[in-house]
C-alpha cells in the first residue's frame, strides 16, 4: 500500500497549475520577467537554467514565499496574485529547499512529524481540554509518518538526530517531511545537489515512486541534465529571468537557444 493509502497510478491529467505572466523584482534586480507555463496533474516538470536564472524565485512565487509584482498563479482553478505559504500548504502544496532546512538536533521521525503540523486540527488548548481527541489524532499522524518512513526505507535511522546523518539521507528525510503533508503538488529545489551517483539514483527512484504511486504532481529544479532528461515529462528553461523554452526533454535538448544559453553542447545525439 502507498503512504497515502491509495494507488492512483500514473495518468497525466488536466492543468493543475497555471503560471501566468509572472514578473518579480527585488529593487532593481528583475528575477522573473513575464513567465508563463502550465503544469498538468501527475506530471513531472523540471525547471532548468544557469545560476541566477530565477528558478528558486519561481518556486517561491508558486508557494507564496514571494509575491510577484505582476501576474497570476492559478492552482486547482483558484487564481491568486498573493498567498501566504501556510495557505499554499493547506491547499496541498509542499516543498523542499536547496539548503536542507531540518531541525538538526531532532530525530528523523520527529522532523518528518513536523510536516504534519498544518494538518493537525486540535491546537494545544484543545488538546489540553479534550485529551482523548488530541491523542487519537496524534496516533493517526504517527501511523502516517511510519508509512512514509517505510516507503523511503529509512527505518534504521528513524531515531537518529538528523545532524548526524550523511547528506544524502538528510535530503531523504526532508523529502519525507514534505510528503508528510500529503501534498498534491510537490516542489523540489535541487533534491540531488551535492549527492554522489548512488544517492542520486536512490533519490530519482523515490521521486518517480512518489509520482507513480501517490499520483503527486512534481515540479523540480535540477542541474544534473542526465537526471532531468530521464525523469521529466516536460522541461521549462529559464535564462536571466526569462523563459527560453517549455517542451518535452528531447525537444529542449535539441533547442539551439537552450544549447547556447545553458547546455553548452548538444545532447541531441
Ligand atoms: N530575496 C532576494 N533578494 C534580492 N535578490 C534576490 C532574492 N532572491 C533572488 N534574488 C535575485 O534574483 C535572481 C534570481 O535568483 P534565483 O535564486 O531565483 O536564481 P536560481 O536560478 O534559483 O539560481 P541558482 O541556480 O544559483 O540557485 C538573482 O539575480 C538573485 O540574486
Amino acid at each position: 500500500m502507498s503512504a497515502t493509502g491509495q494507488d492512483t497510478g500514473r495518468r497525466i491529467g488536466d492543468v493543475v497549475l497555471k503560471v501566468d505572466n509572472i514578473s518579480l523584482s527585488f529593487g532593481g534586480v528583475r528575477a522573473l520577467t513575464n513567465i508563463s507555463f502550465t503544469v498538468r496533474e501527475h506530471e513531472i516538470l523540471s525547471i532548468i537554467g544557469p545560476n541566477g536564472a530565477g528558478k528558486s524565485s519561481m518556486l517561491n512565487v508558486i508557494n507564496g514565499f514571494y509575491h510577484p509584482q505582476e501576474g497570476v498563479i492559478t492552482y486547482k482553478g483558484q487564481a491568486r496574485s498573493r498567498m501566504r505559504p501556510h495557505e499554499a500548504a493547506r491547499q496541498g502544496i509542499a516543498r523542499t529547499f536547496q539548503n536542507i532546512a531540518l531541525f538538526k538536533g531532532m530525530s528523523a521521525l520527529d522532523n518528518i512529524m513536523t510536516g504534519r503540523n498544518t494538518m493537525m486540527k486540535s491546537n494545544i488548548f484543545a488538546q489540553a481540554l479534550y485529551w482523548g481527541l488530541g491523542q487519537k489524532e496524534e496516533i493517526a499522524h504517527r501511523e502516517h509518518v511510519e508509512r512514509i518512513i517505510d516507503f523511503l526505507e529509512i527505518e534504521s535511522i528513524r531515531k537518529t538526530p538528523v545532524g548526524r546523518l550523511p547528506y544524502g539521507l538528510q535530503k531523504r528525510v526532508e523529502l519525507g517531511r514534505a510528503l508528510a503533508a500529503q501534498p498534491e503538488l510537490l516542489l523540489l529545489d535541487e533534491p540531488m545537489a551535492g549527492m554522489n551517483v548512488e544517492e542520486k539514483e536512490d533519490m530519482c527512484r523515490f521521486i518517480l515512486d512518489v509520482n507513480d504511486e501517490f499520483g503527486t504532481t512534481i515540479v523540480l529544479i535540477e542541474h544534473d541534465m542526465g537526471v532531468v532528461m530521464d525523469i521529466s515529462d516536460r522541461v521549462v528553461v529559464l535564462d536571466y529571468g526569462r523563459k527560453l523554452a517549455e517542451d518535452v526533454p528531447d525537444a529542449v535538448r535539441a533547442n539551439q537557444e537552450v544549447i547556447d544559453a545553458y547546455l553548452g553542447v548538444s545532447h541531441a545525439a
